[in-house]
């Protein structure tokens, strides 16, 4: 394991027009952990993983990638360390999940932007590796063929899963990806995102179920713009700090080594 954290941050503002959104925030992601950020809405969660992945300029403070200040990285090794899923992505319903998955390649996807001519039918070999690479590992290689507007919720998200590993990236950052998906499919990603942490990857991503949560290597709890506490599950979701983070009464039990958080009236 890399013993570099994944991303330190040090004294980090970013402002969103007139508002201060995050404000003088340290944190530090661990790498080859599953790291979620917790926090009630609109505390900054989705701010801060933009500011991760260099799409918003901070107006004060550092983040090192890998022990490199982010900002000193060119746009294409940047591309080729980090990749990012959310929910809003609206997805050409007319490919295949194997035209889809290898957009996940930059060189692919590049004829998204007009700098290449189409090149689905004509993709190198080590794109074809990667991609069908990519669709083992997500479980997506036995539908490949099938066209994406066809595919269930779930089935969608796991090929998004698929086109974001086709990049090979070191860190994955992924915001809110359990929107909208039954407890089964929410399972079968953190299962997946598991798996592909044990290899090595860093996995960074906005949770809201903290039961789910629960589950993830190391936590971040923010409030205000802020980071107001990071560590393990047992350290984190504590009945105070909960509480504290989303200014709600809850219990938090143990149940088989693993924290439980329970609403209470
Ligand atoms: N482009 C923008 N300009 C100004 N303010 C913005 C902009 N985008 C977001 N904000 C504000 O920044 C704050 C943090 O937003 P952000 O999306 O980072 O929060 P979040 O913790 O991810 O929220 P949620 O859990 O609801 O998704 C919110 O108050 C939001 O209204």
């Amino acid at each position: 394991m890399n013993s570099e954290p994944a991303f330190e941050v040090q004294n980090l503002s970013v402002r969103l027009g007139q508002q201060v959104i995050l404000q003088d925030l340290q944190a530090s992601f661990p790498a080859g952990q599953l790291c979620a950020i917790l926090g009630a809405n609109g505390t900054g969660k989705s701010t801060l993983l933009k500011s991760l992945l260099g799409w918003l300029k901070p107006a004060q403070g550092s983040i090192q990638l890998l022990g490199q200040p982010l900002q000193l990285y060119a746009r294409r090794e940047r591309a080729q360390t980090l990749a990012y899923l959310d929910q809003t992505q609206i997805l050409p319903e007319d490919l295949s999940v194997q035209q889809l998955t290898s957009l996940g390649r930059p060189q692919v996807g590049k004829w998204l932007w007009g700098i290449l001519p189409h090149p689905l039918d004509s993709t190198r070999p080590e794109d074809e590796e990667a991609v069908a690479w990519a669709m083992h590992r997500t479980d997506t290689f036995r539908f490949k063929d099938r066209l994406v507007g066809e595919l269930s919720g779930g089935e969608k998200q796991r090929v998004l899963l698929a086109r974001a590993l086709a990049a090979r990236p070191k860190v994955l950052l992924l915001d809110e990806p359990t929107n909208h998906m039954d407890i089964a499919y929410q399972a079968d990603l953190i299962r997946l995102l598991k798996r592909e942490v044990e290899k090595g990857l860093t996995v960074v991503l906005v949770v809201h179920d903290l039961n789910l949560a629960a589950l993830a290597d190391h936590i971040t709890l923010m409030q205000g713009g802020k980071v107001i506490q990071q560590g393990t599950a047992a350290e984190t979701l504590t009945t105070e700090m909960v509480q504290k983070t989303y200014g709600v009464r809850v219990e938090v039990l143990t149940h088989q080594g693993r924290q439980v958080v329970i609403l209470r009236e």
